[in-house]
């Protein structure tokens, strides 16, 4: 998590991917899985739990707050919720590592507590935009001091919250979930309006733990005074972590993978309209619903890409997987166009540059634009890059040394624990050839 020691990787190009990858437990799921767990009323299982250093961190500080937590295998959480009104206070900062979903759900749960608290993160976290969710909660009545609109958040407790209509001005699910987590305990209605619908995961779980919401896509109300019920959750593979291995097996000739079980909620599942747009070979196949969500395995096979421009309104839908879209786009035939991203400016890295500075090192022409990027696809030439601590980043390069001319060396991969254990040894199994750098 924070102060990790530095790992640098080397991705040598090679042949085709083939076999069967299974992807880990989806983050957004298993944060919230693990919140609502904890102020429900009796003992909740999950299953499919993501180990990563993100949704551990999230089970740690409400372990701090006096939930009991037992991890009886890998993947596996009993929770023994403590009831709304039942998490105790802790003198200790709560450590929310890397994760910024981890940190802005946790700001909304908090505000409605009796007890103040201190939420850090590590250097990338502590340098990323909080306002966007202490503004609404100060205008429920929450009191939030942050450092200039940036962690450490201290959380006052005490207050009285009221619930609002708010309209978000960014489509981002994790504004919208900490409003939501904060109009459980606040008096009357919270309502959250969207400027374009974002992941529904909080809602969806809220009414699996018994909570009264109304949503459809872009709108969510509740109202304070009810009771979260335990109950099962099943935590399906994440799409985004798959996201790699669809990029990578559309680049490579002769690549067939199978991703199983993957979540397929259409908020998430962006990129792989975009890579058809693109001319990608992707079939869904064996779908079914688990846990009240869509699953499928997905089977990818390379084909040719050309170009395109992004149609603006997958953007949300994708939003965690433009670096992987930009290694698709350095091979692709053609320029590929992004518009109204700007978000990925505020995320683990900056996302625009890293990627920009990346692939530039790699001999990709691209151009920087306030909200996206202008990409001329063609080679990809061998070459070092700095993930700037950034997972997605770091995956994505290593998708792109699989096709570059030579060795893609990629500064700065320890981070990528935080949404994929085991990454690099899951890519060699289906045929990277990725490794530690001396
Ligand atoms: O709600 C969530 O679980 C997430 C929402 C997105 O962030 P924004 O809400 O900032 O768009 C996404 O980038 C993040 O990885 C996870
Ligand atoms: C942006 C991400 O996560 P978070 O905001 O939780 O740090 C991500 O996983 O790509």
């Amino acid at each position: 998590m924070s102060g990790v020691q530095r790992l640098d990787w080397i991705s040598h190009p090679a042949g085709a991917l083939h076999g069967d990858v299974v992807v880990p437990g989806d983050k957004s799921v298993s944060h919230r899985s693990m919140m609502l767990s904890a102020i429900a009323e009796g003992t909740s299982h999950i299953r499919g739990f993501l180990e990563g250093e993100d949704t551990r961190a999230t089970a740690a500080v409400l372990a701090q707050l006096g939930v009991s937590i037992e991890s009886p295998s890998a993947g596996e959480r009993v929770v023994r919720g403590v009831g709304l009104h039942g998490l105790r206070g802790s003198s200790k900062p709560l450590d929310c590592g890397n994760a910024g979903t981890g940190m802005r759900l946790l700001t909304g749960l908090l505000a409605g507590q009796a007890f103040d608290s201190t939420l850090i993160g590590d250097e990338s976290l502590s340098k990323r935009p909080m306002r966007r969710v202490t503004d609404p909660l100060t205008k429920m009545g929450a009191q939030i001091d942050t450092l200039d609109g940036l962690p450490p958040l201290h959380v006052h407790g005490g207050k009285t919250l009221h619930g609002i209509r708010y309209e978000l001005p960014v489509a981002s699910a994790q504004i919208k979930s900490a409003l939501l987590l904060a109009g459980l305990y606040a008096k009357g209605i919270t309502e959250v309006i969207e400027p374009h619908p974002t992941r529904d995961y909080t809602e969806r779980m809220l009414a699996a733990f018994g909570w009264p919401i109304e949503f459809s896509p872009g709108r969510a109300k509740l109202e304070g005074g009810h009771r979260l019920k335990a109950t099962g959750v099943v935590v399906p593979a994440d799409f985004s972590s798959a996201a790699f291995f669809l990029v990578a097996a559309s680049i490579v000739p002769g690549s067939i993978v199978r991703l199983p079980a993957v979540g397929l909620n259409p908020r998430r599942t962006g990129l792989l309209e975009a890579l058809r747009l693109m001319g990608a070979d992707i079939q869904i196949e064996k779908q079914s619903e688990s846990g009240g969500e869509k699953v499928g395995d997905i089977v990818v096979r390379h084909a040719p890409l050309h170009g395109i421009e992004l149609p603006e309104t997958l953007v949300p839908d994708m939003i965690d997987e433009f670096p992987a879209l930009f290694v698709a786009a350095a091979i692709a035939k053609g320029r590929t166009i992004v518009r109204g991203a700007a978000e990925l400016r505020v995320k683990e890295s900056d996302r625009i540059a890293t990627m920009a500075a990346g692939l530039r090192a790699l001999g990709v022409r691209i151009e920087e634009t306030p909200d996206g990027a202008i990409i001329d696809g063609g080679a990809i030439e061998a070459g070092a890059v700095d993930s700037h601590g950034d997972h997605r980043i770091a995956m994505s390069f290593a998708a792109a040394g699989l096709v570059a001319k030579g060795e893609v060396v990629i500064r700065d991969c320890a981070n990528v624990a935080t949404s994929f254990p085991g990454f690099l040894e899951l890519a060699n199994s289906c045929g990277f050839a990725l490794g530690l750098a001396p």
